[in-house]
């Protein structure tokens, strides 16, 4: 029992023991853990007071961080330390290195190197590319655990504003640090690239000193300290301006288009404001918020220092405080700088003489031609718009733009101000930055004279200019060369907006993007003179009106452009009383003594002198006159030597432009519709004459064996006739193996004689058959064809009946058979109704309308398919015409040629050259030049 009870009561002791140890082991471990959590509070409250110290300031003063010799003191240092070092441990290894690598790539030159390396020397560095960080001094971070120098830089030019605020005593840093950026800025650029504004609200002379020998020269402006609205408005017109001029198209800021185009097209304009930590009014400080929004894009850079500026656009500050290092944006609140020091006043302004004197002195430079043309050569697209310079305003180059907001150009001067010239600057300065690919060029000249013709291969300069697809001139009395280029414009305006429909959109522009590997260039459509065109009351003034509004409304967004020129006053004057078409031309260029190229109260062409021009690029307003001074570019071999540059670049499978001189009959041998003949055909073309088109295509009928199909000649001069006739003949030869058609050749007038023999030798010569019919043998030659129709069964070898001179032989032909009651002129009629479907065509020189009715008698016109008219007039022709009116006044060495099958009215033709008989058999069309596809007949 008792043992029952110990055993009890040692239990009960144990586990009153146990209980005791686990209160005292509880008790004491409540213990250390406040002790541990007292140490580890002091520890804390020391690692705060080493932070709010910094922990650098810890290290080298521990007293100030409130080091009271306790373990919890070193323990809270030393963590602090570890922390650092964890947190530096990338940025110890390779931060301060990356960044001085990364600052000598993006601040190159002047923008980053130290002030010996480039202080006194003229800068070249290219303003398309600028770079993208200045350096203002050398930062650090005091709080890293091996503090390394790193050099301090900022972006500027297009990229941010600049904002610095001083202390009581640091207004003289701040004003360094502007002085050497300005230094670097204007050091690094050629001189002129940038200019610089500056405003200081405590004083109208004395800041940056050492800048003040650019004033002179332009490049710095002092603004008086009561005036800031004028150089606000100043800064805002330059923003407008740049958007309605400079800006092409898709491109919101400069930068980006310099970076499409390869140029920088706007001087950068920095604007510096020196305030004093008051605040501006409030008009004031709003136009400088929006000149701060828009100004980046359009190169407008501000550098206030002590003004507000609170805007969403890029800014990065600079705080010089008087009681502690220099911060910056760019580097962080940890970070301190050490400003760079300023060079040597002396030194400064020496430099600042020398970018000015060079500035001077490229302005003062007569310019030529070679100033406008760019370092490389075709390195600009078109995509948004074409932009070059075209002359220079202070040394600063003046650009025309053909965009978007100015699709179409309108130059007005009198004679002899320089508009060829112009023409010609204007020219080579776009040929030589747009590849053939991005741009090409139609040329018209009205004007008597080969203005033009220098762009097409000659006998002495085989060179040409490869953007130039058509060159006209001589076209004075041509003015359907005008229709069929604008009516080009207007079938290549349809095509380009069927393309940009597949891809859905709208624009060229688009479309290009839609289809960059298509061949989508621009078009510049110079048009001389251009008043010829609506010179006459008739249908050609009517249909020129019409197309000229078409291209002019819808070229813009098609890319084709037009320039049009005139000496003409009321060449213009015909323009402004058709608003539709006018209006699209926002382009203005006056020459001296211009009238009303420009806007009514805008007479600014009047006070310019000698080989200037305005250039406005908003419809003639006043407020868009750019002066600028226009280069000589028709001096001797200037032209020529840009032209035979850009030759030898061109694409050595390309061909020349296509050339129409009014004042030459073009050659049979070399027109490519006739080179590219070859036999058999089923239906021969017979080639007539040339078309006035832009691509110097044949007058051609195809002689189908059916009804009708025989080809009238009209006129009294056997010239012309004869030309037409042989033309045809030849090209009947060349579509026909030898022996495959046969020849009846008649000379019946005597003055034919030799036109007549050549051919004859001509077609033997190509192997053919031809039988020769005279005067008194006609009649019987005739009549034998006529017999002979009624035996032919159709699959026999064609005929061709050439007749020259018919009416002479008409007396002759009248007589009747006294047997069969016939006359020649019957048959001739039975030939000319029934031939044609059985392979026999007449191909006849009549020399008046009224003749070709005598030799019809009864018979329909309808005998008559095609025929080509010389100095017939108009009214006697309609009847030939299937009975509607024909506006024609007889030209010289100008045919109106009509085929019933295909017309519906009648057009101009010029006779052809025919080449000499030795020389009428031209080489068979290799396979892979001929045509797939023979070109139908020019018709409407
Ligand atoms: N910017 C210029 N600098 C020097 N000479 C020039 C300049 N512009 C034109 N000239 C010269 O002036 C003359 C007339 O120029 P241009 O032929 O261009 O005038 P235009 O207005 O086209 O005259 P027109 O209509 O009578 O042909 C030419 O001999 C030309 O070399």
């Amino acid at each position: 029992m008792r043992s029952k009870r110990n055993e009890r009561r040692s239990r009960i002791e144990a586990a009153f023991e146990l209980l005791r140890s686990r209160i005292s082991t509880a008790l004491g471990a409540a213990d250390r853990e406040r002790e541990r959590v007292l140490a580890a509070h002091a520890q804390q409250e020391h690692a705060l007071r080493i932070a709010e110290t910094g922990l650098a300031t810890a290290e080298r003063t521990p007293a100030a961080a409130g080091d009271d010799g306790s373990a919890e003191f070193r323990a809270a240092l030393r963590e602090a330390r570890q922390q650092r070092a964890e947190a530096f441990a990338e940025w110890t290894g390779t931060g301060p290195a990356a960044l001085r690598e990364l600052v000598a790539e993006a601040a190159p030159g002047a923008a980053g190197l130290d002030f010996p390396e480039w202080l006194g020397r003229v800068g070249d560095a290219d303003p398309a590319a600028p770079p993208g960080l200045w350096r203002i001094g050398t930062a650090s971070v005091p709080d890293s655990p091996a503090p390394e120098e790193f050099p301090a830089a900022l972006p500027l030019l297009d990229e941010a504003h600049l904002r610095i605020t001083t202390g009581r005593d640091t207004e003289e840093s701040a004003e360094e640090l502007v002085q050497n950026l300005l230094l670097r800025a204007l050091s690094h650029f050629p001189p002129g690239a940038v200019r610089v504004h500056v405003w200081d609200v405590t004083q109208l002379t004395g800041t940056l000193p050492g800048l003040h020998p650019l004033t002179g020269a332009g490049l710095l402006t002092v603004h008086d300290p009561t005036r800031l609205d004028e150089m606000l408005d100043g800064l805002s017109d330059h923003i407008r301006r740049i958007h309605t001029g400079s800006l092409l198209g898709g491109h919101t800021s400069l930068r980006a288009m310099a970076a499409e185009t390869g140029r920088r097209a706007e001087p950068w304009r920095v604007a510096v404001l020196f305030g004093d930590g008051e605040a501006l009014r409030e008009e004031q400080q709003q136009q400088l918020q929006r000149i701060a929004r828009n100004g980046l894009a359009c190169g407008i850079q501000l550098i206030v220092v002590d003004l507000s500026l609170t805007v969403n656009s890029a800014i990065e500050s600079v705080a010089l405080p008087s009681d502690g290092p220099a911060r910056a944006s760019t580097t962080g609140p940890e970070a301190v700088v050490q400003l760079d020091p300023a060079p040597e006043r002396s030194r400064v302004t020496a430099a600042c003489s020398a970018i000015a004197e060079e500035f001077q002195s490229r302005r003062a430079r007569v310019r030529s031609l070679d100033d406008l043309l760019p370092e490389h050569f075709w390195t600009q697209r078109s995509t948004s718009g074409l932009q070059a310079p075209v002359g220079f305003s202070e040394g600063e180059q003046v650009d025309v733009t053909l965009g978007d907001a100015s699709p179409h150009m309108l130059i007005g001067g009198p004679s002899g101000s320089g508009k060829t010239n112009f023409l010609y600057g204007m020219l080579g300065s776009l040929a030589a930055r747009y590849a053939p690919d991005e741009l090409e060029l139609y040329l018209l000249d009205f004007k008597e004279g080969v203005s033009f013709a220098q762009f097409t291969p000659g006998k002495r300069d085989p060179s040409w200019l490869p953007h130039a697809r058509l060159v006209g001139v001589n076209v004075n009395t041509d003015r359907e060369f005008g229709l069929a280029l604008l009516r080009f414009l207007s079938e290549e305006m349809r095509r380009r907006a069927e393309a940009a429909k597949e891809h859905e959109v709208t624009k060229l522009e688009e479309l290009r993007g839609e289809d960059p590997a298509g061949r989508w260039p621009r078009i510049v459509a110079v048009i001389d003179e251009f008043q010829y065109l609506f010179a006459e009351r008739d249908p050609v003034t009517a249909q020129a009106t019409t197309l000229l509004e078409d291209v002019a409304r819808r070229g813009r967004s098609q890319g084709i452009h037009l320039v049009l020129a005139s000496q003409d006053v009321s060449g213009i004057e015909a323009f402004w009383g058709k608003p539709a078409i006018f209006e699209q031309f926002i382009l203005r260029i006056a020459l001296p003594k211009a009238r009303r190229a420009l806007a009514d109260q805008n007479s600014a062409a009047m006070e310019l002198p000698r080989w200037h021009a305005v250039v406005n690029h908003e419809s003639g307003v006043r407020h868009g006159n750019e002066i600028a001074r226009i280069p000589d570019a028709t001096a001797k071999k200037t032209f020529d030597r840009l032209q035979q540059r850009l030759w030898e670049r061109r694409d050595p499978a390309a061909a020349p432009p296509i050339l129409f001189d009014g004042s030459l009959l073009p050659d049979l041998a070399e027109l490519a519709d006739y080179a590219q003949l070859r036999a058999p055909v089923a239906t021969p073309r017979v080639l007539l004459g040339r078309v006035i088109d832009v691509h110097g295509a044949a007058a051609a009928v195809r002689l189908a064996r059916s009804p009708g199909r025989n080809i009238a000649v009209l006129g009294s001069g056997s010239e012309d006739a004869g030309s037409v006739l042989g033309a045809a003949a030849l090209s009947l030869a060349r579509q026909h193996r030898p022996g495959g058609i046969e020849f009846t050749v008649a000379g019946l007038v005597d003055e034919v004689a030799e036109q007549v023999r050549d051919l004859v030798q001509a077609l033997r010569a190509h192997g053919h058959d031809v039988e020769r019919a005279y005067p008194d043998s006609i009649t019987g030659t005739v009549g034998g064809i006529a017999a002979g129709l009624d035996e032919r069964t159709g699959a026999d070898v064609p005929h061709c009946l050439l007749l020259y001179g018919v009416d002479a032989v008409h007396g002759r032909m009248e007589d009747k058979d006294p047997q069969t009651r016939l006359s020649g002129l019957d048959d001739l009629r039975k030939v000319l109704k029934q031939g044609p479907e059985r392979g026999v065509h007449v191909l006849g020189w009549w020399r008046s309308t009224q003749r070709l009715k005598n030799t019809l008698g009864m018979a329909p016109v309808d005998d008559i398919g095609a025929w080509v008219a010389f100095d017939v007039q108009g009214q006697e022709l309609s009847t030939f015409a299937a009975g509607q009116p024909v506006s024609w006044s007889p030209r010289a060495r100008r045919g109106l040629f009509f085929d019933r099958s295909v017309h519906s009215r009648p057009e101009v033709v010029l006779p052809l050259r025919l080449p000499a008989p030795e020389a009428a058999v031209l080489p068979e069309p290799r396979r892979e030049d001929a045509r797939p596809e023979v070109r139908e007949e020019a018709g409407e």
